[in-house]
């Protein structure tokens, strides 16, 4: 249809934190890209969710901690947590570990990640998905840092039960890529019909 050609590409920002989840970004990122319009990507990952997949390999830009310290040198120079809070349209960290759940949940910023989240603009959605093993998620304060979160706008993509990492089945393994898709995709809907109206 013409006007879908016209339709600019919406900003989904990825962040991935050190879960074996992790794995799935790869996969994430090549289903996210079959999306229409074909969005622009970014991946803002964690020190430790770098072990899980390979940097290099992707085709879309993945921002570490050091690209904060490399984009700024001196007053005016842009702040890499802001412009990805201006950049993004969409937010969906997937998956959530339990360490930066614990942070968001407390407002801590200590790397680029929990910065950009800390700096997020609440009329764009921000969705997450937690994944840690099952004796982690049963923490009762698992269920107390979720409610917070949702209170305060996220929209959480639960868990599912399956084979975990350690081998065991249980509850704390991250949605299916196709569910956080669909969830990234639904999100859309609303900003594709706003950007929309405007072209009229
Ligand atoms: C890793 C993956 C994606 C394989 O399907 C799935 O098991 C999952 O989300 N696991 C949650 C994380 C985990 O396993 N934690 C570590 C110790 S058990």
């Amino acid at each position: 249809m013409a006007s879908e050609k016209l339709m600019p590409a919406p900003h989904i920002l990825i962040g991935c934190t050190g879960s074996v989840a992790s794995i799935k970004i790869p996969m994430l990122i090549e289903c996210l890209q079959q999306l229409n319009p074909k969005p622009e990507i970014k991946v803002v990952s964690t020190q430790h969710a770098l072990h899980f997949f390979r940097k290099e390999e992707q085709n879309v830009i993945i921002y570490t901690d050091s690209d904060e310290w490399e984009t700024w040198s001196s007053m005016q120079d842009p702040v890499l947590h802001i412009e990805l809070r201006k950049w993004a349209d969409v937010m969906i960290i997937a998956p959530l570990d339990a360490n930066t759940l614990a942070k968001i949940a407390n407002g801590l910023c200590d790397n680029l990640l929990t910065c950009v989240v800390r700096a997020w603009d609440f009329h764009k959605p921000l969705m997450f998905a937690p994944a840690m093993n099952t004796c982690m998620y049963e923490h009762p304060i698992t269920a107390t840092q979720i409610d917070l979160l949702k209170k305060l706008g996220y929209k959480e993509i639960p868990c599912i039960s399956k084979k975990l990492a350690c081998g065991d089945t249980g509850f704390g393994a991250m949605a299916e890529v196709l569910t956080l898709v669909s969830a990234v995709e639904q999100s859309l809907s609303s900003f594709n019909k706003n950007v929309g109206n405007t072209n009229l």
